[in-house]
């Protein structure tokens, strides 16, 4: 708004000052990312992975530390993203297949993970997700492995069990449906269509704002919203990365029934991750048939005073009825504590093996 203080003189004036600052951006902007190129040559020589989640994390720490707050923080974490992933990709040619098709959930989480600069290959299965990583056709891999309503993504489990990967990242993410068309406003809609879980979570929704619809499903939220951009009076229930993909609007967001909704994500590698103070190690473990034996096993972490944040249980899949356990716990493999924890867990099970180590993340809220 202008005011008499705020006259155009006083705009102009404010707006060279935003020239400046954003000359010098640029400069230093330029001068990090030599820094950054010559760390990747190090790295390269040194046979080193152009990705480290443990430095990542470190950078964002600081930087948030550094702010005097006028700058939001959300708007720091997300210019800190693209600057670290223009970065990498000065380092090395990074391809990274996640779980597809595009605009999905999944690729939403690989682009929190590692930003817009680096190759995204988005692929049909999480078994092909992880043979892609296996073969070194790509240096990661992004799956999703559980989410807070339905509980574990069992394909990923199984592949975890089966392979060499490691954990090298987790990314939270809040599940926010929304109704998005090229219509704009809700009276035009004759047809929502999603995939069947899509819908499942917006149901009570279609039914109190669009009763007289017709709900058809998709093979996937992108296809649906493929077809709403194609197709009058169709809507689609997905992402806003959706909406900004297929050029739509959204007609109404986080629409889906509980906000308590989250999908956690890995990121897999063949490394896992360095310490940063603030970690999480997954385990896979069998147990011997005995009574109390699980008890045992798992008073290994409570006498270290370790918190495990996660334990689920699955079919071994090699001898009927017999099952191995997957756990999160807070801490890494470098402390003493977790190394002492783990050798106990031995001592109760026949086969324990450390699925990755990596930095915490935080569940946010939507
Ligand atoms: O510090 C490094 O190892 C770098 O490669 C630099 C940098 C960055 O831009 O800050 C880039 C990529 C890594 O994932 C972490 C940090």
């Amino acid at each position: 708004m202008l005011t008499k203080e705020n006259t155009p003189d006083e705009v102009e004036h404010l707006r060279r000052g935003i020239d400046e600052v954003d000359a010098e951006i640029v400069r230093l902007l330029d001068r990090r990312a030599r820094l950054a190129r010559k760390i990747g040559e190090i790295k390269r020589e040194r046979g080193l992975e152009a990705y480290a989640p443990a430095r990542e994390r470190a950078v964002f720490d600081r930087v948030a530390g550094l702010s005097e707050g006028d700058f939001p923080r959300r708007g720091l974490e997300a210019v800190f993203r693209e600057i670290i992933s223009a970065s990498i990709s000065l380092e090395a040619r990074l391809k990274i297949a996640y779980l597809g098709p595009e605009t999905t959930f999944t690729h939403e989480a690989a682009l929190r993970a590692f930003g817009s600069s680096v190759d995204l290959e988005p692929l049909p299965s999480v078994r092909e997700v992880f043979t892609k990583v296996e073969r070194g056709e790509a240096q990661h891999g992004v799956v999703p492995v559980e989410n807070s309503m339905e509980g574990a993504v069992t394909h990923t489990l199984d592949e975890l069990m089966a392979s060499t990967l490691k954990i090298c990242g987790e990314i939270y993410l809040p599940i926010s449906q929304n109704l998005i068309s090229r219509e704009l406003s809700l009276e035009r809609i004759h047809t929502v269509c999603s995939h069947p879980m899509a819908l499942a979570q917006v149901a009570g929704w279609l039914r109190r704002h669009l009763p007289n619809a017709k709900v058809e499903e998709a093979e996937s939220t992108a296809e649906a919203a493929r077809r709403a951009s194609a197709e009058p009076g169709v809507a689609a229930v997905g992402s806003n990365l959706a909406a900004e993909t297929y050029g739509l609007v959204t007609l109404a967001g986080h629409i889906q029934e509980s906000r308590a909704n989250t999908t956690r994500f890995i990121v897999l590698g063949r490394q896992w991750s360095e310490p940063t103070g603030r970690d999480k190690t997954s385990v896979v473990f069998s147990v011997k048939d005995r009574p109390g034996v699980l008890r045992d096993a798992l008073s290994a972490f409570a006498e270290e005073g370790i918190n495990l944040t996660r334990i689920e249980s699955r079919p071994s899949r090699r001898r009927a009825w017999t099952y191995v356990f997957f756990a999160d716990l807070q801490g890494h493999p470098s402390e003493e504590r977790v190394q002492r924890a783990l050798e106990s867990l031995e001592e109760y099970c026949p086969y324990v093996t450390v699925l990755g180590a990596y930095p915490e993340s935080a569940p946010e809220a939507i």
